[in-house]
C-alpha cells in the first residue's frame, strides 16, 4: 500500500516505473507465499516424512554413509536443462547408501536453481539403474532400518518429482527394482530400443518402497500396476508405450547407424516442452503438479495464485508488446 502511494506521488516517470515494478514484485511474492501457505507444510517442503512421523533424517544419513561407492552427478547446463547421472557402473548403477545421500543433496541443488527448466535422469555406462545395492540391503536387513531407508528415499524421490522442472528418465539398458521406481519419479520416461523397465521386487521377496507403487498406479492404473508388480513383467518400449508408462522410444545409437547419441536425442525430445523463459516453464510444471496432487478446489486456487506470478511479469509483457500471432 505504501509502495503504491509512493508510485503515484513520485515526480519522475522513471522512478515511478521502478517503484511500480517493485510493487508488482511484492504482490507477486505475497501471492507466491499464499500459494505455498495453502499447501500442507510437508508438501511445501516436498517431504512426505518429518519428525512428526518419528523420522530422523540425520540418524539414517549416518547409517547410509557407511555404505559407500558410486556417486550421483549433476550437470546444470546453460540451456536450463540439467543432467543427473546415476554413476556406479561396477554394480550396474545400484544405489549405495552414500548415493542415496548424494541424491538428496542434488535434489536440494535443483530446488534452488532459478534458471532451471528441465531435467534428464540417466544412468552411467549404458545402463539405467539396478535398484538398491544388495550389499547395503543385506547389511540393513532389519525392519527398522529398512523403513528408515524407505522414508529417506520416498522423501528424496517425492522432492525430485515435485521440482519445478520438467523431468524425464532416459532409460538405456535396465531399470530394475528401485531403478524402475526412480523412473516413476520423473514426469516422463524415454526408452532406448532394447531396454527394459522391470519392477522385479518380488524376486527379492519385496515390494516397492521408494514410492514406486503409488506413482505407478497413477501412471498406468491399478490393473496394469498389479500385473507389472505381480508378474515382475519385463516392460519393453512397446509395452511401455501401450500402457502409458513410456512417452517415447529412442533409436539405439550403437545399433542404428547415424542415430544421435541418446542424451542428445533426449535433450531434443525435452526441449519442445522447455522452450521459453524459466519462470513460465516452472509455472507450467507447478500448475500441473497442483492439479495432480491437490483436491480440485485447492488446485484451482493454487492455479490462480501461480497465474498471478506470470501475469504482468516480464515474459508476459514482452509477449504482449511484440506478438499478435503465435505460430
Ligand atoms: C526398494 C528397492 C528395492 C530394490 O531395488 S531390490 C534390488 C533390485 N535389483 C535387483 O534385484 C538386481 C540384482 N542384479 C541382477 O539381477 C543382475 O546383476 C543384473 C542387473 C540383471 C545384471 O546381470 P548381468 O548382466 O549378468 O551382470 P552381473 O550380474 O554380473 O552384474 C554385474 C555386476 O553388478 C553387480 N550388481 C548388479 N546389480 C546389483 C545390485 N542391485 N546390487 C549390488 N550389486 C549389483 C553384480 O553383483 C556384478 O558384480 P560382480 O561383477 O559380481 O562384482
Amino acid at each position: 500500500m505504501q509502495i503504491f502511494s509512493l508510485c503515484v506521488s513520485l515526480p519522475s516517470c522513471s522512478s515511478r516505473m521502478v517503484l511500480c515494478a517493485l510493487r508488482q514484485q511484492v504482490l507477486r511474492c505475497s501471492s507466491h507465499c499464499r500459494t505455498w501457505a495453502r499447501l500442507p507444510q510437508r508438501q511445501r517442503s516436498g517431504c512426505v516424512y518429518s519428525s512428526i512421523h518419528g523420522f530422523n533424517q540425520d540418524e539414517i544419513k549416518e547409517k547410509l554413509q557407511a555404505f559407500h561407492g558410486g556417486s550421483i552427478d549433476l550437470l546444470k547446463q546453460d540451456s536450463g536443462i540439467a543432467v543427473l547421472t546415476i554413476n556406479n557402473p561396477s554394480r550396474m548403477n545400484a544405489f549405495s547408501g552414500s548415493m542415496m545421500i548424494d541424491l538428496e543433496e542434488r535434489v536440494s541443488q535443483l530446488e534452488n536453481w532459478p534458471e532451471g527448466k528441465g531435467l534428464i535422469v540417466q544412468g552411467a555406462a549404458e545402463t539405467f539403474c539396478s535398484g538398491s545395492d544388495l550389499n547395503a540391503v543385506r547389511a540393513i536387513s532389519n525392519q527398522q532400518d529398512g523403513m528408515k531407508m524407505c522414508m529417506f528415499m520416498q522423501n528424496a524421490l517425492t522432492r525430485l518429482l515435485r521440482l519445478p522442472l520438467i523431468s524425464v528418465a532416459l532409460v538405456e539398458g535396465r531399470a530394475l527394482g528401485g531403478g524402475a521406481e526412480l523412473t516413476t519419479a520423473c514426469d516422463f520416461r524415454l526408452m532406448e530400443a532394447g531396454s527394459v523397465i522391470q519392477f522385479d521386487h518380488k524376486h527379492m521377496g519385496l515390494v516397492p518402497g521408494w514410492g514406486g507403487a503409488a506413482r505407478l498406479v497413477h501412471l498406468v492404473g491399478s490393473q496394469n500396476a498389479l500385473k507389472l508388480l505381480g508378474g515382475a513383467v519385463k516392460v519393453d518400449p512397446e509395452l511401455g508405450v501401450n500402457i502409458g508408462l513410456v512417452d517415447g522410444v529412442l533409436e539405439g545409437h550403437q545399433k542404428t547407424e547415424g542415430a544421435a547419441p541418446l542424451l542428445q536425442q533426449a535433450e531434443n525430445w525435452l526441449s519442445r516442452y522447455t522452450k521459453g523463459p524459466a519462470p513460465v516453464i516452472q509455472a507450467v510444471k507447478k500448475v500441473v503438479l497442483s492439479g495432480r496432487e491437490l483436491p480440485l478446489s485447492e488446485a484451482l486456487r493454487t492455479e490462480k495464485d501461480i497465474f498471478g506470478t506470470v501475469w504482468g511479469a516480464p515474459a508476459n509483457l514482452e509477449a504482449l508488446a511484440s506478438k499478435s500471432k503465435h505460430k
